[in-house]
């Protein structure tokens, strides 16, 4: 019988709760079809948290992460917190856990499926063949620097700082080399080197490393020009590597690739085999409560998770199976409906891809 994996499941706020409980319903069939054995524990995190404990990320939540064998997370956020001071706000709680679960990778598969060529505000012809994964720093740069307000010569200031050093840039560009070694051999670095100094050392950082990989071709690409290259020829990217707030932004870029943000799964991982899965969008106030949310982005994190933490390759496949063959067959919540009076809803959709999982 397969050991019992524990998973430590942080619904979150808005939309977080409608998706994971989808989620939770891939788990229970996956045992059922797979014989996997999972353990859930849930965890208050969040908006939620601040309201029920005075902080985002409870001891206790963050207790329960460190002893599990992975954590699947929902979303966080809400205009309710949005005029916290910075400590009672859910998204200080995102970034502590991944500070605190040293989780300083954060994967991001950005692909096309066939079908929804038309739900892209893209020409189709421009998205033929797009599969890219970005490839996120997540506990460095500007994110994580010195942040506070003074008082200047004009009045009120505020400062946010970034800081990289040589050993944040190693590890995580290493770690998109050997990805990249697994697929089409294609790396881009994005960085702004033409005007930042972090971005300076990172260059170099790739620049010294690359040839530990030859059979990785090479490209240094400015954020900017990426930004806009995502757009003229996304198909000619594989793995992109980049700092943390580019990342944050050309992945939400990458996601519109896919027809929606509702399609985008990450997975945030460290030095070991543990990792964070969650969908790469928020927690959508403005569609939350509607059950219209889409819950593939965080299906397909279970999968993600089944691959990457516990070597679960036939269910995982099973799960990304499942979600095409739901979608051929013209499936469709709101955010990728061509025709929206046709749309599904949440758990509709997550009862279809349920029913979809088999050996
Ligand atoms: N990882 C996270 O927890 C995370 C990520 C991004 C934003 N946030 C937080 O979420 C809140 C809202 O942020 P935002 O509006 O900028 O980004 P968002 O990703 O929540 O929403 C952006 C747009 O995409 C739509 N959308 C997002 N997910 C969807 C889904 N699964 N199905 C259908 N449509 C979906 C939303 O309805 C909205 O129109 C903020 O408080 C922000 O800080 C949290
Ligand atoms: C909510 C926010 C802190 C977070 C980030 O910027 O990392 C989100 O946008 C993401 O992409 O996970
Ligand atoms: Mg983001």
């Amino acid at each position: 019988m397969a050991d019992v994996k524990k998973i430590a499941v942080i619904a979150g706020d808005g939309i977080g709760p409608e998706v994971i409980a989808e989620a939770e319903k891939v788990l229970k069939k996956t045992e059922e079809v797979f014989g996997y054995r999972f353990e859930t524990e849930h965890g208050l995190f969040g908006g939620i948290a601040i309201d029920q404990k005075g902080t985002p990320l409870p001891q206790d939540t963050l207790d329960m992460c460190k002893n599990s064998d992975a954590v699947l997370l929902g979303a966080v956020g809400g205009p309710k917190w949005d005029n916290n001071p910075k400590e009672l706000r859910p998204e200080t709680g995102l970034l502590g856990i991944r500070k605190a679960l040293g989780l300083f990778s954060n994967i991001r598969p950005a692909v096309i499926f066939d079908c929804l060529k038309d739900a892209s505000t893209l020409k189709p012809e421009v998205l033929e063949g797009t599969d890219l994964i970005v490839v996120r720093e997540l506990t460095g740069g500007i994110y994580f620097g010195e942040k506070f307000r003074r008082e200047g010569a004009n009045g009120e200031e505020a400062v946010d700082t970034c800081v990289y050093n040589v050993q944040e840039v190693e590890r995580i560009v290493r770690q998109a080399f050997e990805i990249a070694q697994t697929r089409s051999k294609r790396l881009a670095s994005v960085d702004k080197a033409n005007v930042l100094e972090t971005s300076r050392l990172w260059r170099e950082t790739v620049n010294r490393i690359a040839p530990d990989y030859p059979d990785v071709e090479l490209e240094h690409v400015l954020v900017d020009n990426c930004a806009m290259q995502l757009l003229r020829r996304p198909s000619s990217f594989d793995v992109i590597v980049t700092e943390n707030m580019f990342g944050d932004i050309l992945s939400d870029e990458a996601a519109m690739l896919t027809g929606s943000i509702g399609m985008l799964s990450s997975a945030s991982l460290g030095e070991g085999a543990f990792g964070l899965y969650e969908p790469v969008h928020g927690s959508a106030p403005d569609i939350a409560g509607q059950g219209i949310a889409n819950p593939i982005a965080t299906v397909l994190s279970v999968a993600l998770m089944f691959r990457l933490t516990f070597g679960y390759h036939d269910a995982a496949e099973a799960i990304e199976r499942a979600v095409k063959e739901v979608l051929d067959a013209g499936h469709r919540t709101g955010d990728i409906a061509v025709d929206k009076s046709k749309a599904i809803g949440t758990t509709a959709m997550g009862d279809l891809i349920v029913n979809a999982i088999r050996k």
